[in-house]
């Protein structure tokens, strides 16, 4: 099942639908156990709970009431707690009556601040969660800028800093190793994942918003991924031919790369046009590849635009494979060209997928790319009627209804020259398997992400590698 994540707003609706729940304190309780319990894994883990040493950090509203809450069980386990609370006044007061009556440690404020003893193994951040606004303040921010660098930190809902519905990282703000939430992921724990760490979803018996807002984001698991292979029936044509058109005989790697990947990700056929075709099938002596559009042959998607350059001909080319009503890509300097010349997509019905990085995204809209990724892609493919996927860390791939599929990389190793090419090849060929242009877009990024950690093993990679790992990466997806 696809993975949904909330804003703040939508977190607070489905509360409030817990009606009784949230009023008598049940939530709270639920989640700070949940925070205790994954705090206590972490120790036991590491040697045990008893007499190790556990610092909470405090903050004036109910997620520094969720860390008041945690400390005392974990006190009551036999783990020293030092509270730190940023707001003494404002601390919630039965979190802190149960913290000091289970023998939780309160340290003393001198000269308006604080700080957490040393030698701690684990410290909770309970300065803000959904109510949280900009980034940390002086006082928090300097707790965690004294703990050593190898204390672990487990954030209370999210890191605090961090926006909850854009994923904005706020400097400072906290990194977390362990993220702890409570009935549904919010956007911030999928568009600023590496800050988050590991997250654990704690289930406190909430149920779903009755409403969601635009831009939805969701992520497909790696069990909703189902690759397209042939059936009893099929035949090289039937399973959907692919054409690149990309690169030149001066600049062949991105045609190589593109039309590499698109063989590797379709059992079909792969259709290549351009100046590239003899380098092309040099390398993929299975591409029919030919020079000219005009003796292409058919298709049922193309992926157009990497290395292909922006003259008058390169222009030529794409207008003409726009006009088709075939799904395209459009990538590299076929976006460049998009940019001036909007019109070549804005009067599109068939599916159409642009896949800028920032700086073809800022080029497309022109306006830099700013904090809120979401809210710029989601308006770009509600503009454009186009489907955007945003590369990046974190991908985003927007379609024109709202809805936004994210995926997180889990490494930046696919950084590097030319693997946009070979993200490009992929999803074209699942278009051309009559995927729409959002799940082409989600699930080429799945892919190719896994295949630059499994390329990759922890040093550095080229496009090259990434292609050679992309058919081991693409068996994991699968099915049957
Ligand atoms: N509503 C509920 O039923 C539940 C809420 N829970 C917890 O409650 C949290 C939400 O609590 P609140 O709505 O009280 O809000 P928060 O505790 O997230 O933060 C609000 C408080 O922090 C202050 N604040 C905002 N930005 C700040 C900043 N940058 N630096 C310092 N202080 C800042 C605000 O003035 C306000 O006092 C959730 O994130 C979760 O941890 C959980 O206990 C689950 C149940
Ligand atoms: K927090």
């Amino acid at each position: 099942m696809p993975m949904q994540y909330l804003t703040a707003d939508e977190v607070r609706d489905a509360e409030r639908a817990s009606g009784d729940l949230l009023a008598n304190g049940t939530l709270m309780r639920r989640a700070s156990h949940g925070v205790a319990r994954v705090v206590a894994a972490e120790l036991n883990r590491t040697g045990g709970c008893y007499g190790r040493r556990v610092g909470i950090v405090v903050g004036a509203g109910d997620n520094g009431g969720d860390a008041l809450f945690a400390g005392a069980e974990l006190a009551r386990r036999g783990v020293a707690v030092h509270a730190v609370l940023l707001a003494p006044d404002k601390a919630h007061p039965a979190g802190l009556a149960a913290f000091r009556a289970a023998g939780g440690r309160v340290v003393p404020t001198t000269g308006g601040g604080a700080a957490l003893p040393a030698g701690l193994d684990i410290v909770v951040d309970g300065v803000v969660g959904i109510g949280g606004k900009g980034p940390l303040r002086p006082a928090a921010a300097a707790v965690f800028a004294a703990l050593a660098p190898e204390t672990t930190v487990v954030a209370v809902d999210l890191p605090s800093g961090v926006d909850c519905d854009t994923g904005e990282v706020h400097d400072p703000s906290v990194r977390a190793d362990i993220t702890v939430t409570f009935g549904h992921p919010r956007r911030v724990h999928l568009l600023a994942a590496p800050r988050c760490g590991r997250l654990a979803v704690v289930d406190i018996g909430i149920g779903k918003p009755s409403e969601r807002v635009a831009p939805r984001l969701f992520s497909f698991s790696d069990e909703d991924i189902d690759w397209p292979v042939p059936g009893p029936a099929d035949d090289k044509y039937t399973q959907g031919v692919v054409g690149v058109i990309a690169g030149s005989h001066r600049y062949p790697g991105a045609a190589i790369l593109a039309s590499g990947a698109a063989v590797t990700a379709t059992s079909g056929m792969t259709r290549y046009v351009g100046s590239a075709h003899a380098e092309v099938v040099s390398h993929f002596p299975e591409v029919v590849a030919v020079p000219d559009l005009a003796e292409a042959g058919r298709v049922q998607a193309w992926t157009v635009g990497p290395g292909m350059g922006t003259d008058d001909a390169a222009e030529a080319t794409l207008r003409t494979v726009l006009d088709t009503d075939l799904p395209v890509l459009v990538d590299a300097d076929a976006l460049t060209i998009v940019a001036r010349r909007p019109e070549l997509v804005a009067g599109r019905t068939a599916p159409t997928l642009l896949t800028p990085h920032a700086g073809e995204f800022a080029r497309l809209t022109g306006t830099a790319l700013g904090a809120d990724r979401l809210s710029a892609v989601a308006g770009l493919a509600a503009e454009w009627n186009v489907t955007v996927l945003l590369k990046g860390r974190i991908t985003l791939v927007a379609d024109p209804t709202g809805s936004v599929a994210g995926n997180d990389a889990g490494s930046s190793w696919a950084a590097t020259a030319g693997a946009g090419d070979v993200l490009a090849g992929i999803a074209g060929s699942l278009l051309a398997a009559g995927h729409t242009p959002q799940t082409a877009g989600a699930w080429a990024a799945r892919v190719h992400a896994r295949a630059a950690l499994l390329a990759s093993r922890g040093a550095p990679i080229g496009a090259s590698t990434l292609l050679a790992a992309l058919r081991p990466a693409i068996r994991e997806f699968v099915r049957g």
